[in-house]
């Protein structure tokens, strides 16, 4: 059986339960699984290819544990990553001190890991403003702070999830425009529309 080729690694770091599972079965097979809530034992990896224009580019992603039990194994997934997703809850404040610890590690131990801020549940905000537990503009002055995009994502409804972090992820990776042509707005769960050219230029500008 011949090995899989992966083009970049990507690592999904957090606390417990703030759905790092659910970003990737969202991203990867466009759907959200209800049901009693398993936690990752480990770590767990799936291959993403995507069609960029001519070329196949495969994502490998990590999706670790966030109990600090796997702690130490989780620094062993985020090893020559190209890119991690730095997930916190937006209802659980504890979750955002967490994110805070992983980009510290990836910082001083990975420094050639792109970070990307993730707050996810955002269906739950939308639902009932009062359970925001972290402020956007806190999270957003500590992403520019790190030099990190920030997204605020819900796995439930898709929001941001595709087109954000493909549009992110491959455009740090590839840097190049080809990008923007293989995700719709369908899958995307949002339509960038018009804002395509000023999303561009952000991405020109912080990568
Ligand atoms: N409403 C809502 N619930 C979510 C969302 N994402 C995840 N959840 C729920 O949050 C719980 C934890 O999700 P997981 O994706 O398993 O979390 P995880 O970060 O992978 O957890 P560990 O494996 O323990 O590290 C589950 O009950 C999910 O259904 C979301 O976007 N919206």
């Amino acid at each position: 059986m011949s090995a899989m080729r992966v083009d970049a690694k990507v690592v999904m770091l957090g606390k417990e339960s703030v759905g790092k599972t659910s970003l990737v079965e969202r991203y990867v097979h466009h759907r959200f699984l209800v049901g009693p809530y398993q936690n990752t034992i480990g770590a767990a990896f799936v291959a993403k290819p995507i069609q960029v224009a001519e070329k196949v580019i495969t994502l490998g992603i990590w999706d670790t544990a966030g109990s600090e039990r796997y702690e130490a194994m989780s620094r062993i997934y985020y090893r020559g990553a190209r890119a991690a997703i730095v997930c916190y809850d937006l209802t659980d404040s504890s979750s955002f001190q967490r994110a805070k610890f992983w980009v510290n590690e990836l910082q001083n131990c990975e420094e050639h890991c792109k970070i990307y801020l993730c707050g996810t549940k955002n269906d739950l905000i939308e639902a009932d403003r009062s359970l925001r537990q972290i402020d956007y503009h806190d999270a957003q002055d500590f992403a520019e702070e790190i030099g990190a995009q920030h997204f605020e994502t819900s796995s439930k409804t898709g929001r941001n999830v595709a087109t954000l972090i493909t549009f992110f992820l491959l455009f740090s990776i590839l840097k190049t425009r080809d990008c923007f042509f293989f995700v719709s707005s369908e899958e995307a769960g949002v339509d960038l529309g018009q804002k395509k050219d000023s999303f561009f230029y952000s991405c020109c500008h912080n990568n």
